[in-house]
């Protein structure tokens, strides 16, 4: 009846649990707003998300969410249809397999340089913010992929870069906007952006800076070097090409920084796990210099710890919302109406009894076939989305997250300080975590 519940579920940052509530009530599809639905279930994934057949149309992005400010440029997460083949078409080399054999020794040195100075700052004192670590790591991996330059020289500094701090603060920030913009409130936060005011905007400032900068610095073989090439063809001006590089920026390192968080607390909390997943490392390795992109590819039960820790903890925990095509759709055996929002929330869909046996239990057995999980319907999870519109960077994002992880495993013993025991607990959740400090003590393996 009413806009006013879910604005302001979504505002104060508990939307995914109290979806995952409604649909454990109400069932698979739940209407959590008078215009808006919210599905659970696999063949809701492929429905709203997936290619399409021919001659059918794309559920297009709800501007409700993805242009909050109608007066900045697009990028490539809310360009329509046509503008957004023709950016991942260009984007796409540079995370084909061959970018990513190129990219190998960049990521590896920021993941040894994770390591050396985690050794080091260990020294002083064996509680460490993990959660400041991994952004550190993933910042610094994602700013040299795009711009070059050393990365943002977090790892460097042992401290954020301005942008970094920006980011995390505009992402908390957008959380709330969405929120009530979905209320129609949404318009003194249009003024504020207009008028500057918004920690978005000092993030973009440093972002053209930035962009600007590699322009003038010429070819490399980094994420914007295809959007720069083609600018004139895909009619990219400044701001769109600032644009780009800000999401690439924000997509590419909060998401996997968040995951990493979350698989350590999980394992850190289930000694039982951690252990089993020592053991697969340690024995997998002679040396550090053995753990490789490639080689960290046969861990296996490492992969589904990762997997268990992407269903328990989604990095994108909200629903990415679509609106019901012209003429209207089928969505899950449902006829949507033309203009409905629709989306699947990640959380909730993830710990849907409906797919998964003991949805909040942390089991990484459950991905490796184990006979007790066998009834787990493990396509509800779409950490990464499906279609046209997923997610760009999966196979660097996996890379990344078995690297670091394999990493940390083989060189630290780790146990979880008492400061974060509740770490997960009433987390709040807006499009990403907002995620507390992350204490953890660590002691180098002696070998
Ligand atoms: C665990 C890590 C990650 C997760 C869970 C994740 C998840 C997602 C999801 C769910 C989407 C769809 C967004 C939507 O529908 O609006 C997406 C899109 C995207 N992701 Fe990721 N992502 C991760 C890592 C990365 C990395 C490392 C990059 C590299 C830069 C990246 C770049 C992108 C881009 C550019 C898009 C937009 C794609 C498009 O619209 O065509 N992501 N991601």
């Amino acid at each position: 009846m009413s806009v006013f519940p879910r604005a302001i579920w979504h505002a104060r940052g508990f939307l995914p649990y109290h979806v995952n509530e409604l649909h454990k009530r109400y069932g698979s599809v739940v209407r959590i707003s008078p215009n808006e639905l919210a599905f659970s279930s696999p063949q809701a994934w492929r429905d709203i998300y997936g290619h399409r057949k021919a001659g059918e149309e794309e559920f297009p992005k709800y501007d409700g969410t993805y242009k909050i400010f109608p007066h900045l440029p697009t990028s490539i997460i809310n360009s329509n249809r046509q503008d957004h083949s023709a950016l991942r078409r260009q984007l796409a080399h540079g995370f084909s397999d061959r970018s990513m054999r190129e990219q190998e020794p960049i990521i590896g040195s920021y993941v040894d340089l994770l390591v050396s100075r985690l050794k080091e700052a260990v020294q002083k004192n064996s509680s460490q913010n993990l959660r400041e670590w991994y952004n550190y790591a993933t910042f610094d991996i994602i700013g040299d992929l795009s711009f070059g330059d050393g990365g943002f020289g977090c790892l460097a500094s042992s401290d954020y870069h301005p942008w970094v701090q920006l980011v995390t603060q505009t992402v908390r920030q957008s959380g709330i906007i969405q929120g009530l913009t979905h209320a129609g409130l949404g318009g003194p936060f249009i003024w504020a952006s207009r008028m500057g005011l918004l920690a978005d905007n000092k993030h973009r400032s440093i972002v053209h800076e930035k962009v600007a900068q590699r322009v003038e610095s010429g070819e490399r073989p980094d994420f914007l070097e295809g959007l720069i090439r083609k600018r004139g063809e895909l009619n990219l001006d400044h701001g769109h090409l600032a644009m780009n590089a800000s999401l690439l920026v924000i997509a590419g390192s909060e998401t996997t920084a968040t995951l990493l968080s979350g698989a350590t607390f999980l394992l850190l909390t289930h000694p039982e796990i951690l252990k089993k997943l020592e053991q697969e490392v340690r024995s997998a390795f002679k040396s550090d210099d053995e753990i490789t992109l490639s080689s960290v590819g046969n861990l296996s039960y490492m992969l589904a710890c990762l997997n268990e820790s992407l269903r328990r903890y989604p990095p994108v925990v909200t629903g990415l919302p679509r609106v019901g095509p012209k003429g209207g759709a089928m969505v899950d055996g449902h006829f949507v109406p033309q203009g409905t929002v629709l989306s699947v929330f990640q959380w909730a869909v993830n710990h849907d009894e409906r797919y998964w046996t003991e949805p909040e239990k942390f089991a990484p057995q459950r991905w490796l076939g184990d006979s007790k999980y066998k009834g787990d319907t493990l396509d509800a999870m779409q950490s990464f989305s499906v279609g046209p519109r997923n997610c760009i960077g999966r196979n660097l994002a996996y890379a990344e997250m078995r690297l670091i992880l394999a990493k940390l495993v083989y060189n630290f013993d780790m146990t979880l300080s008492e400061s974060s025991r509740g770490w997960l607990r009433d987390q709040k959740a807006y499009t990403v975590w907002d995620k507390p400090a992350l204490d953890v003590y660590l002691k180098p393996v002696a070998r």
